[in-house]
């Protein structure tokens, strides 16, 4: 058996089965076995689904079923008589056992004489008499002709299964080249086969990649509708604030044209405030100008008594102060008494009486605060622009320090001197002024400028005060310094201190607390926020009642000058 040598496994059964029904070549004839060009080693059979696939072409002949048109592959086995021990010697063996031509068996030919096949003639010549060769040869005529008769039957059945042989041979024909059309066909299909699997690999990737760039595409979406969601909510927002805005900006449009008409009212009342203002000053530079009247008409140079308390010692030495009196009608007026006993003391005189007559006097029950509204008003006269000069001149031990300075050690507020009260007062009024609109500021150093607050609000001229402070003791016998120093001179009116500029050029001040301590050579000063109203008196020099006075400034001069008598 020969297999085309590029048949697939799986197709060689078919070839094996046109094999067997090939009946055999005639010798001479060379054979050639049925070709398949395209088929390769390789090949797999057709696989039903590509046959069966709704892209197969239809007009592909299917192969018909071997197993249906050769039922029976198995060569059939030699027919034997079963009253014969062999084959008959000239029976043919069928040819052909396919259904569509299905195997004729002959009639089994009469079995040879004394066969048991030939028992029934045998049968019939054995009831012949052996001597009867007469009818043994009839009989054996019979035979031949029915042999021969025979002969002719199977004469034409092998004609006719000639004729079928060459029909058949024609349908194997027909059939090689329908298979090999066949075979280039599924080789053809085959190709087309694996092209399109090729394909559809391809696809596959394609679809995989597409699946996946479909996934990405999806994330994208995603991302893209969370984006669009989030700038929509950012818009609404935006719109939102955007709408709020507009509120605004209609409300700041109203709040502008409210604010155009109040700075118009403004404008109308600043106008109105500044005729205000310039009435206000004028009324009080009348004030002032009234005011210093009545200073000057009670006098530039007024003269208070004040009348200290015994001190403990002394009230265990005289019995009160008898010699004293105030008349209670008459706060100006001290009265001092003194028996006048003749030189023997026999005789009865009146009291020596003595009137004194001051601007006021305070007896020992005044208090700090009584002695300062009476100086206040000078201090008042200083804030506008006046000179002037408040000191306490007494005996030793008669209670200057303690009226101009207060209790040493500080006691209660109440018991503040007129220095630190003075001082205060200059400062509150320096504010009060401030609030109306004044400017208050140091004036300047080493050179005359216009006595007064004269300057206004708007205005640019410097108004000074200097407080000159001159502690008990010092005043008389003068400050402290060194031994070469030059001697103070004597001051005139309008001359500035000598050594002032000096002085505030050689040290600086000191400078002390608001109740005026005690600084350094028995000059104090006095510093608040900035504003010197301080001391530039060390070498001032004033020497007994002759005081000088810095003109171009406002000065008040605090001090007390001490006496070497007593009363
Ligand atoms: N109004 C008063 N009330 C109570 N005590 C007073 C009063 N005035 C003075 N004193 C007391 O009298 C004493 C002497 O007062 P002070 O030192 O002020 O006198 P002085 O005139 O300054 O003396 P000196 O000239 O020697 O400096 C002090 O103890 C003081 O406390």
């Amino acid at each position: 058996m020969s297999l085309c040598p590029q048949m697939a496994p799986g197709r060689q059964h078919q070839c094996q089965l046109l094999k067997s029904v090939r009946p055999e070549t005639p010798p001479g004839v060379p054979r050639t076995p049925p070709q398949c060009p395209q088929d390769s080693p390789s090949m797999s059979p057709v696989p039903k689904s590509i046959s069966g696939a709704p892209g197969s072409p239809p007009d592909v002949p299917r192969l018909p079923s071997d197993t249906a048109k050769f039922p029976s592959v198995s060569p059939r086995p030699p027919f034997t008589c079963p009253q014969c021990p062999q084959d008959p010697p000239n029976v043919p063996k069928p040819l052909l056992m396919s259904p569509c031509c299905p195997p004729r068996v002959p009639n089994p030919p009469p079995c040879p004489p004394g066969s048991a096949t030939s028992t029934a003639g045998a049968k019939g010549a054995s009831k012949r008499p052996p001597w009867d060769l007469r009818g043994q040869v009839r009989d054996l005529q019979e035979a031949l002709e029915q042999g021969r008769e025979r002969l002719q039957v199977l004469e034409r059945e092998k004609q006719e299964q000639s004729q079928r042989l060459q029909q058949l041979q024609r349908e194997l024909g027909e059939r090689e080249s329908q298979e090999s059309s066949l075979c280039a066909r599924v080789s053809s299909l085959e190709v087309e086969v694996a092209q399109v699997r090729e394909k559809l690999e391809q696809s596959q990737n394609k679809v995989k990649a597409l699946e996946a760039e479909e996934q990405r595409l999806k994330a994208e979406e995603q991302r893209l509708k969370a984006e669009e969601e989030q700038r929509r909510q950012e818009r609404d927002e935006a719109w939102g604030r955007a709408q709020a805005l507009l509120q605004q900006l209609e409300n700041a449009e109203e709040q502008l044209q409210e604010l155009q008409a109040l700075r118009e009212l403004e404008a109308s009342q600043r106008s109105l405030l500044a005729q205000r203002e310039e009435h206000i000053h004028l009324l009080e530079m009348e004030r002032r100008r009234l005011h210093n009247d009545i200073q000057e008409l009670r006098g530039n140079i007024r003269v208070f008594c004040r009348v200290r308390p015994l001190l403990p010692e002394e009230r265990e030495r005289q019995r009160g102060m008898p010699h004293l009196h105030f008349p209670s009608q008459d706060t100006r007026s001290l009265v001092l008494t003194r028996p006048d006993d003749s030189q023997l003391g026999r005789e009865r005189r009146a009291e020596l009486r003595y009137d004194f007559s001051f601007d006021r006097v305070f007896p020992p029950a005044a208090s700090q605060e009584e002695i300062f509204q009476e100086i206040q008003l000078l201090v008042q006269s200083a804030l506008d622009g006046y000179p002037v000069c408040i000191f306490a001149y007494g005996q030793t031990g008669s209670g200057k320090t303690f009226t101009m300075e207060g209790p040493s050690p500080a006691g209660a507020p109440e018991s503040r001197g007129m220095i630190p009260r003075a001082v205060r007062h200059l400062f509150r009024g320096a504010r009060d002024l401030a609030a109306k609109g004044w400017q208050v500021a140091p004036g300047p150093r080493g050179r005359r400028a216009r006595a007064g607050w004269e300057g206004r609000a708007g205005t640019a001229t410097a108004p000074s005060v200097r407080l000159l402070c001159q502690l008990p003791g010092d005043l008389q016998r003068g400050p402290a310094r060194p031994a070469a120093g030059p001697r103070p001179a004597r001051l005139r009116a309008g001359d500035p201190p000598p050594g002032a500029r000096q002085r505030r050029a050689a040290r600086p001040q000191p400078h002390l607390g608001a109740r005026g301590e005690r600084g350094a050579g028995g000059h104090v000063g006095f510093r608040n926020s900035g504003e010197n109203l301080g001391i530039s008196g060390g070498n001032l020099g004033i020497s007994g009642v002759n005081l000088g006075v810095w003109e171009g400034f406002a000065v008040i001069l605090c001090g007390n000058l001490g006496v070497s008598e007593r009363l």
